[in-house]
């Protein structure tokens, strides 16, 4: 079995990815590209849509980094195999990807830093309360029990937190201990400690 995770030298929308096959032990190639090298156009006119992350499994390859976390999240046990189960968790991975697109989106705006940082604002105070609920009527966890959606909370919660320079999620105890609890898991904590953009923040 042959495994390639494509990406950037940073957390983004690869580091849930990267997580799932740690924590289920499954070896890959993690291939980084450097944000400063890039576009190179040879490469990204053969990607299917043009951007990263791909992943490639004995010669087929899927973008979408949530389609490609689902698959593996299959392969190492987090994926129930209830559809109910399954449609639920990809509400709140839906939920939550949609919490960082418009998170991102308040960036890249050619909006004044204080309108930024006021919609910022707003972003967390409407989706962590929500993520919050959610956990707490789970009992820790989106599905009631460790899933994909969960790893996807943790994974991007890193890349985030990088990005805006402070723990985001501080005033809030269930994610707060979610992202703990997924950083600490075996597979997940040995891969965070080669990483050097995992200082605590
Ligand atoms: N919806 C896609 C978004 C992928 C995406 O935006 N990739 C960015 C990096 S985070 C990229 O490849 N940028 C380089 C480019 O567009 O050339 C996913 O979740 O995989």
């Amino acid at each position: 079995m042959s495994r390639k995770l494509t990406y950037f030298e940073i957390p983004g929308f690869g580091e849930t990815i990267r997580y799932l096959l740690h924590y289920g032990g499954l070896k890959f190639e993690d291939f980084r590209y450097q944000r400063k090298d890039w576009p190179i156009k040879e490469i990204k006119d053969t990607l299917p849509y043009g951007q990263f992350p791909i992943y490639e499994e004995n010669g087929q390859t899927i973008n979408q980094s949530m389609a490609i976390a689902r698959y593996v999240a299959s392969q190492v046990g987090l994926l129930p195999s209830d559809p109910w189960e399954q449609a639920k968790l990809d509400a709140a991975v839906l939920n939550l990807y949609e919490f960082y697109g418009k998170l991102m989106t308040t960036q890249r705006s050619d909006l004044e830093e204080e309108k930024k940082k006021a919609l910022v604002e707003e972003t967390i105070a409407f989706y962590y309360p929500r993520f919050e609920r959610d956990l707490k009527a789970g009992n820790g966890h989106f599905g009631g029990k460790l899933s994909w959606a969960d790893f996807v909370l943790a994974g991007g919660t890193v890349g985030i937190n990088i990005f805006f320079g402070s723990k985001l999620e501080k005033d809030f105890p269930a994610i707060t201990a979610l992202v703990t609890e997924i950083q600490n898991l075996k597979g997940v904590k040995e891969y965070i400690a080669t990483q050097s953009y995992a200082e605590n923040l």
